[in-house]
């Protein structure tokens, strides 16, 4: 595609922008500077747990949290990051000084349609379904598979156990089934009368969990189930706010009572499937993934060709038809790109 000719205002004004954003940057640093050794405490260990635009807070080895400025060289921190960092001796604010390798970040498109990370150090997705609304496994699967392309473990949690009666029992426990098959762990739970909530609590210790799922099917009563105090904790560290409009926080990270982390956001919860191949996405589903280097052909389409792996192992029940209908449905979502087209 053609890039649009800009007229000689409009890059005049472009050019100003990016000046004025050089400047920032380098006033901020500067002021950085100024914080000389004098005014730092030693370098220490510390977890990213929200960001503020142009600050972010930081919490010790030790559990204090802390709001700190970072150097305008460091790349775009996210909570969860592992970061080393300096906090005032006195009064003032702490300085990040750099970012710990990243053991799996998640990422989502920004208003430009570039792949920003939004999370690091997630260890755990909960893709959370219930009765209502009807569940489907295209869409369970969608979030399966990005969780696998990030390299973390997924658990289904199925919510609003409550609602299952006689005749919705069949329907839920052949979709439990499908995915218990493939190694997933399915908790059966519900956040209002609290059933199955221990077993759920059992299963974010000791890591760091993110909920995810479709609209309505109960992550927020979940979060709330295990983490009461949730409120508290964002009243304490926005209160000192007085920012500007940057102030929008991304992301936060709550400790549980039970131990373990949970990082939460609303563009955390709707994470999914962003700009993504067939082929990642035939990894992203495990069964087909094994099977893929098994075709007759080498650059088998794995829609009609004989000796295809992937046909036979569904014609012969060795994978789930429904899974490859789905990787099928997905995939033609996909533009030649790679680009999952949005309407
Ligand atoms: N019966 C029943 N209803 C529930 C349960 N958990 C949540 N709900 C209801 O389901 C609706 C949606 O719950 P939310 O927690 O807002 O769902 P959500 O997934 O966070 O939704 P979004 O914020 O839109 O992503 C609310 O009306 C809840 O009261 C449950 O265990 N049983
Ligand atoms: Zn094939």
């Amino acid at each position: 595609m053609a890039k649009r000719k800009l007229n000689r205002r409009q890059q005049w004004r472009i050019e100003k922008i990016q000046a004025e954003k050089r400047d920032r940057a380098q006033r901020r640093n500067a002021e950085l500077e100024t914080l000389v050794a004098d005014d730092l405490g030693d370098e220490q260990t510390g977890t990213i747990t929200a960001h503020f635009g142009q600050q972010v807070g930081v919490e010790s080895a030790d559990g204090e949290s802390m709001r700190c400025h970072f150097r305008a060289t460091l790349e775009q921190l996210v909570v969860g990051d592992r970061v080393i960092w300096q906090p005032p001796k006195s009064e003032g604010l702490g300085v990040v000084e750099a970012i710990e390798p990243r053991h799996t970040v998640l990422k989502r498109p920004d208003m430009y349609g570039n792949l920003k990370p939004v999370a690091a150090n997630v260890e755990q997705m909960l893709v959370v379904f219930a009765p209502l609304p009807t569940p489907s496994s295209a869409l369970l699967d969608r979030y399966l598979v990005a969780a696998e392309l990030s390299d973390i473990p997924a658990t289904l949690v199925l919510n609003k156990a409550d609602l299952i009666d006689e005749e919705l029992r069949p329907f839920i426990d052949d979709m439990k089934a499908l995915y218990q098959r493939l190694g997933y762990p399915v908790l059966e739970v519900s956040a209002h009368d609290s059933l199955g909530l221990a077993p759920l609590q059992e299963a974010l210790v000791g890591k760091t969990s993110v909920f995810v799922g479709q609209s309505g099917v109960g992550k927020s009563s979940l979060v709330n189930a295990v983490l009461p105090e949730a409120d508290l904790q964002v009243g304490d560290l926005s209160a000192s706010s007085g920012l500007g409009q940057h102030t929008t926080v991304t992301a936060r990270l709550f400790h549980l009572p039970t131990g373990g982390e949970l990082i939460d956001s609303p563009g955390i919860r709707e994470f999914g499937l962003w700009h993504i191949s067939e082929d990642e996405l035939l990894h992203g589903y495990r069964e087909l993934s094994d099977l893929a280097g098994h075709c007759k052909f080498r650059n088998c389409s794995h829609r009609n060709e004989p000796g295809c792996a992937l046909i036979m192992a569904a014609e012969s029940g060795e994978i789930s038809e429904e899974r490859l209908a789905n990787f099928y449905q997905i995939a033609d979502t996909l533009d030649e790109d790679g680009r999952e087209r949005y309407s």
